[in-house]
């Protein structure tokens, strides 16, 4: 399971603004429509080398004084459920306070890792105060303050420790692990019901029971795979900002613990915003990745229909053009097994160690014909390639000065890779090191 940390505690203790300095500032947003307020709620951290997500409830409560009411402590409860690791924020100018204790009682309940950052202890004084939390009974308070950054490494150390997983990539069973991604509507649902034969039962009402009914085992021409969807959530709730909430935190949820994305289009409307910013999550997270262009029956087609949707496909994608697509149809059962097959394709891509000979072979006459251009009058010389032994395909590049290569050469030497060797769908990183 990928690693979340969920921030929680009544308004105003400075729960977004220790968010705010956790997160990388500009990061993919994935529901461009709702505005920019719900967008600072989900972000990607890292410390210490460890990955996780961060889900912050702070808007979620304020300018409410009842923290009970439905909705809002549902959204923060399944927040919690979420989680690897809550942290619970606390003032220290205000000391404890009666909404506090009613949120440790909903914490306590959870049987989660729990971490309190009695926040705003700018000064030694105001750390003196922090001790004050210990009542709560949740265990371990650190001072912190966010606004000057002070005590947060300590924090954050304690919070790494509960993590579960490396925060990095999923075990290595050698099962693929295929997630399926895509807007509200663009047949998720129907996919998988169309896979598996028969209805799945979409979980209504309580928060947090479709959990673990989304991954599915599965097996096609003796091929073992794992399908995660993330369909359906948004059903379960009738208040808006539900709908975003569960269904990004389930999207990021499965993509984290997947190796390939589908990312499922709905032809009629074409790629648009909401897709590109799933693909760019995909691509921070290193993940393969395809395009899955549904409803293509209601495209009306001339012989030449497809090639043009291609043509425009990779127009919007410019250099991500090795970024496969397949156009389906599901409700008529067009190229569903195919988009599968597809999908394991890309898996055993990003998986393919290229040895150094070959990779060598390959590369270095592209380099010696086109070199890297000189830089300040210095010239760049890469001695020698090699693939890293990681998940994802790291290529390394070995050269006098790696800090010189521009973006435009590791362009040029990542469209010789993808020349070379079969990527498709894969993203490659490409590091230059000091010979
Ligand atoms: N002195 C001090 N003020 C802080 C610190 N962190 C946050 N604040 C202030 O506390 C106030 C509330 O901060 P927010 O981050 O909006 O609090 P929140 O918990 O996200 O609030 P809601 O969104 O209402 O739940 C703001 O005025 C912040 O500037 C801190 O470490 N020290
Ligand atoms: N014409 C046509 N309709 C489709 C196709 N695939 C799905 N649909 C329809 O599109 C609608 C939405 O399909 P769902 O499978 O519920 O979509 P979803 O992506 O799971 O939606 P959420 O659960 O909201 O995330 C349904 O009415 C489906 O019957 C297709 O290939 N062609």
């Amino acid at each position: 399971m990928a690693n979340i940390v969920a921030i929680v505690g009544r308004p105003n203790v400075g729960k977004s603004t220790f968010f705010n300095r956790l997160v990388e500032k500009r990061q993919a947003i994935m529901d461009n429509e709702s505005g920019v307020t719900r967008d600072r709620h989900y972000g990607y951290a890292e410390w210490v080398g460890k990955h996780f997500t961060v889900i912050d409830t702070g808007g979620y409560v304020t300018g409410s004084e009842d923290v009970f009411e439905g909705a809002i402590r549902e959204q923060v409860e399944e927040a919690m459920n979420e989680a690897s690791v809550v942290i619970f924020m606390a003032d220290c100018h205000d000391g404890l306070t009666g909404m506090d204790n009613d949120f440790a009682r909903i914490v306590r309940g959870l049987k989660k890792p729990v971490v309190i950052a009695a926040n705003k202890a700018d000064t030694a004084e105001w750390s003196y105060q922090s001790s004050e939390f210990y009542g709560l009974g949740l265990g371990e308070v650190f001072p912190i303050s966010s606004s000057s950054g002070a005590g947060t490494g300590e924090l954050l150390d304690e919070v790494v420790k509960h993590f579960e997983d490396e925060g990095t990539e999923n075990p290595d069973d050698g099962i693929p692990r295929i997630a399926i991604l895509g807007r509200p509507n663009a047949g998720k649902s129907s996919f998988m019901n169309a896979l598996l034969g028969k209805e799945r039962t979409i979980v209504t009402d309580v928060a947090g029971t479709t959990r673990d009914s989304i991954n599915t085992r599965y097996k096609l021409y003796g091929q073992d795979f794992i399908l995660t969807d993330t369909a359906g959530v948004r059903k379960k709730s009738k208040v808006h900002e539900d709908i975003e909430f569960y269904s990004v935190m389930r999207a990021l949820q499965a993509l984290q613990d997947s190796d390939v994305c589908i990312i499922m289009v709905d032809a009629v409307r074409g790629l648009e915003a909401q897709d590109m910013n799933l693909i760019s999550l995909a691509l921070k997270y290193k993940k393969g990745l395809m395009l899955m262009m549904n409803k293509w029956d209601l495209i009306e087609k001339d012989s030449n229909t497809m090639n043009k949707a291609k043509a425009q496909l990779e127009e919007k994608l410019g250099h991500l053009n090795w970024i496969p697509q397949i156009f389906t149809s599901v409700t008529q059962k067009q190229r569903i097994f195919q988009a599968i097959e597809l999908a394991v394709k890309v898996y055993h891509n990003r998986i393919r160690k290229i040895s150094t000979s070959a990779l060598n072979d390959a590369i270095l006459p592209q380099i010696d014909r086109f070199p890297p251009p000189a830089l300040k009058g210095k010239h760049i010389k890469i001695k020698y390639i090699t693939q890293l032994p990681t998940h994802a395909p790291t290529i390394a590049f070995f050269c006098n000065l790696p800090q010189y290569i521009k973006a435009p050469y590791e362009r040029y030497l990542e469209n010789n890779i993808r020349e070379s060797f079969d990527f498709e769908g894969v993203p490659i990183k490409l590091v230059f090191r000091k010979k």
